[in-house]
């Protein structure tokens, strides 16, 4: 295997005494598509914001493309190539589709005039915004909203594209929509990390997964493999046939048992609410 794109090389963080990080080392490979799944806590969050520089670990480093970026501000990472997305989306709600991501390529990718604007124009292709492009933000229906948050992390012209549960409140059709979205940018040859609750989702979309709990990794396999690890049923799923998972009949169960879940969704949908 060649150099990793992503390396996180034995990072420890706490929040007092809650772990999230426990000596924790995790490579990604350039075009890979990892999916992060564990119960709610279990540290998911705070290793993209390690990642993607908002949070500095209490110990350990951070590599990308080779180059240490442990101590590298957010916005240079981003600048770097590491584009992520946020659970609830708070785009400009007053700018249009077209200049949320316009400013993402701006700002994040550096581009400028005719170049940012191709650019801002092929990232709504891609995520199949095109048609919405005048509309301004704040309009958007939710999984428009989640789709513009994955086209305003691309808008940034990333090499590993982190997505924090971008399937989170929608239904089933939509879920599936996103999935197709997701699968054409790994296509594509981008690498995808992606939290996700929705379980079927990462199963249909990523070569591999991780599963978190307590700062821990507790599994590293083929999805599949992960789902019927009886650490990751008794941590995470709570026990089930892992054939359930494979066709999502299972999702209700996790979104359940993971707790906060169903509060994002809240969020999420209040969210829509209070910006139509
Ligand atoms: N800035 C912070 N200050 C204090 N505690 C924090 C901070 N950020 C996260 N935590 C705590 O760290 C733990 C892990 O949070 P994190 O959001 O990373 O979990 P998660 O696995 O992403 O959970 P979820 O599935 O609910 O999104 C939680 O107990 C959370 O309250």
């Amino acid at each position: 295997m060649g150099e990793p794109l992503l390396r996180l090389d034995d990072i420890t963080k706490s929040f007092g005494k809650v772990t999230v990080a426990r000596d924790l080392t995790l490579s990604v490979q350039p075009g890979e598509a990892l999916g992060i799944v564990g119960p709610n806590g279990a540290g998911k969050s705070s290793l993209f914001a390690m990642i993607s520089g908002d949070l500095r670990p209490d110990s350990g480093a951070v590599w990308f493309e080779g180059r240490e970026v442990t101590d590298v501000p957010p916005h240079a990472r981003t600048r770097a190539g590491i584009g992520r997305t946020y659970q609830v989306p708070r785009p400009f709600e007053h700018l249009t589709v077209f200049e949320n991501v316009l400013v993402c390529g701006y700002q994040g990718a550096a581009l400028k005039g005719k170049e940012a604007w191709a650019h801002t124009m092929g990232v709504l292709d891609r995520t199949g915004l095109a048609d919405l492009a005048n509309t301004p933000a704040g309009r958007l229906a939710l999984l428009q909203r989640k789709r513009l948050e994955v086209a305003r992390a691309l808008g940034t012209g990333p090499r590993l594209l982190l997505l924090d549960e971008v399937a989170g409140g929608l239904t089933e059709p939509e879920v599936l929509e996103l999935v197709e979205v997701v699968k054409h940018l790994h296509a594509e040859g981008l690498a995808i990390v992606w939290i996700e609750h929705v379980v079927h989702a990462l199963v249909k979309t990523v070569g591999r997964m991780v599963c978190l709990a307590g700062g821990d990794v507790i599994a590293d396999d083929e999805p599949m493999r992960v789902l019927a690890d009886p650490k990751v049923r008794e941590l995470y799923l709570g026990g089930g046939p892992e054939a359930d998972m494979a066709d999502g009949t299972a999702d209700d169960r996790v979104d359940d048992r993971a707790d906060g879940t169903a509060d994002d969704r809240a969020d999420d949908r209040a969210d829509e609410e209070t910006t139509s």
